[in-house]
């Protein structure tokens, strides 16, 4: 039995259709035996994005080409081809401009004697894109077969459609994956450990709000846990099965902002290497959480405002816009309402975030709370380090009770992670209850960054010109400054950067700056 070049062609692609390759190889091969099949120089398959053209995979026409884009209105071959449901054929005299002018990798005759002929390819009704072939001979598309080329198309929107649906489920593969991991980050920790009437109001008032979908915008000193209360929150409402995506507003780089909140499409810009969701879409039905807005650039505020407002985002580099159904729960520890006053916070966003606003008060108002608390860190620490029993001796109980806690909740449990430590590097007998006295707790006047009391007396130690009569908090505070200048330089200015080598929060990371009196711009002008 003898076979056919096209009966050959076809059985290359149809198995291919059940290989499993990215869809860039097997575009590549279903171009490969077009051109095994049908005489000509150069074929292309191009996808049409919005009104630009894309080619997705060429061959006989120069490496570059994959590379450009072609907007329709600019090219009328193009445009015509794809007006068309039959095949478009243009002979070598065509005054219409050729797209792939320059291009032909094997052209060394003069372009205008091409013969080009183009065809639309549709998927669901819909036109996908082009398919193109481009010969050097005049009038050698005459020798096709008209019923050969058609079946070939249905079987390039075939590979087409099977390609797209690979690509869409492994996306939701991806998706789903990204959610399972929030949803498991989410269950983890909201617990709002605390019996005094502040806490026990907050908790009740928590529960009230959560049932709504109102925005909440939560308010409180550093380390306060509006972050935990925002996945209190989340977690009481009927969105607890949906993600709660999480948005450092601080640490959004003003250029990608846009492309954080509202993700981008391949080649949107430079390193924009893939299309990808952004935190609205994957908080989609679920809630998303603004922590450190206050920090939010006033630049970006539009963008964010009218997301909320249009409760739809559109990805960098696309025309489309995408539905979402997102809570929108925001934190800061800045007094947004003066931020607003004083210019720093639009007064429309600020409106859209505090449609319920919530206070979580400071831990030196919460009584008794600090030794609840104090005990959780104790239990979290002791099964961390594989401890026996740990207590608070009453010097320690006394010292916890009377300090002022300006760095919070998150001050107690630095505190209590780093005397359990100091305790379990001196006690190691199994069984023996280990007892946290007030002398290692030492309490720090301020540790919004955790600074350990030995890398300040080193500090001291090493300075000679240091004043021996520095009090803890000056010794400190010197120590900070010094050490955040040297890491300031090191990495050329950049806060965020530098935050992220001292482990700080770049929120915190700024108001340290603030507080040691660092004046960057002026170290810049300085260098
Ligand atoms: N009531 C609480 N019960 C248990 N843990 C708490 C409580 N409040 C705060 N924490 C813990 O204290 C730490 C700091 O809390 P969180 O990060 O939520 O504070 P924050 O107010 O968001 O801080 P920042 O203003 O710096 O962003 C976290 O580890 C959190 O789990």
């Amino acid at each position: 039995m003898t076979s056919s070049p096209m009966a050959d062609s076809m059985i290359s692609v149809v198995s291919d259709l059940s290989r499993q390759m990215t869809a860039n190889s097997r575009y590549q091969r279903l171009l490969d035996s077009m051109q095994g099949l049908f005489p000509c120089d150069a074929v292309a398959l191009l996808q049409l994005r919005d009104t630009t053209l894309h080619p997705v995979a060429v061959s006989g026409l120069s490496d570059d080409t994959l590379g450009r884009t072609f907007v329709v209105e600019d090219q009328p071959r193009f445009a015509r081809i794809l007006l068309s449901h039959e095949p478009v054929r243009f002979e070598a005299g065509c005054e219409l401009p050729d797209p792939y002018d320059g291009l032909i990798a094997t052209a060394d005759s003069p372009l205008h004697v091409h013969d080009c002929l183009g065809v639309a390819l549709y998927i669901d009704e819909r036109p996908w894109g082009l398919l193109t072939l481009d010969a050097l001979t005049p009038g050698v598309f005459d020798t096709i077969n008209p019923t050969e080329l058609r079946t070939f198309i249905r079987l390039a929107e075939a590979t087409i459609r099977v390609s797209t649906l690979i690509q869409s489920l492994q996306r939701q593969v991806v998706r789903e994956h990204e959610v399972a991991r929030l949803l498991a980050a989410d269950m983890s920790r909201s617990e709002l450990i605390g019996e005094s009437p502040a806490i026990r109001g907050l908790i009740e008032e928590l529960d009230v709000v959560a049932r709504s979908d109102l925005a909440v915008l939560i308010s409180g000193e550093t380390g306060t846990g509006k972050e935990l209360v925002a996945r209190h929150l989340h977690a009481a409402s009927s969105r607890a099965d949906a993600p709660l995506v999480y948005v450092n507003c601080a640490a959004l780089p003003e250029n990608l902002v846009e492309s954080e909140l509202f993700g981008h499409t391949k080649g949107a810009f430079s390193g924009a290497t893939g299309t990808r969701s952004g935190k609205f879409e994957l908080a989609d039905g679920g809630t998303l959480f603004l922590d450190e807005i206050g920090e939010m650039p006033l630049a970006t505020q539009p963008k964010l405002l009218r997301a909320l407002q249009a409760g739809e985002v559109q990805r960098v580099g696309s025309d489309r816009y995408h539905r979402v159904d997102v809570r929108v729960i925001a934190a800061t520890n800045r007094d947004l309402k003066q931020e607003v006053a004083s210019g720093r916070f639009r007064a429309d966003l600020y409106h859209r975030l505090s449609v319920y606003p919530v206070l979580v008060p400071p831990l030196r108002e919460r009584g008794r709370d600090i030794l609840l608390l104090a005990g959780h860190f104790l239990e979290l620490n002791r099964r961390n380090l594989g401890l026996g029993a740990l207590r608070l001796d009453r010097s320690a109980r006394e010292a916890l009770l009377a300090h002022d806690w300006p760095g919070n909740v998150r001050e107690l449990e630095h505190l209590i992670s780093r005397a359990v430590l100091r305790l379990s590097a001196t006690h190691r007998k199994p069984g023996k209850v280990l007892s946290l006295t007030a002398e290692l707790l030492a309490l720090p006047c301020d540790s919004t960054t955790p600074v350990l009391l030995s890398d300040v007396t080193e500090y001291q130690q090493r300075s000679p010109g240091t004043p021996s009569v520095l009090s803890l908090r000056e010794a400190t505070d010197q120590f900070q400054r010094e050490l955040v200048c040297r890491v300031l330089r090191r990495k050329g200015y950049n806060r965020t950067a530098c935050a992220r080598e001292l482990s700080v929060d770049p929120g915190n990371f700024t108001r340290l700056l603030k507080r040691l009196g660092v004046d960057v711009e002026e170290m810049k002008r300085e260098v």
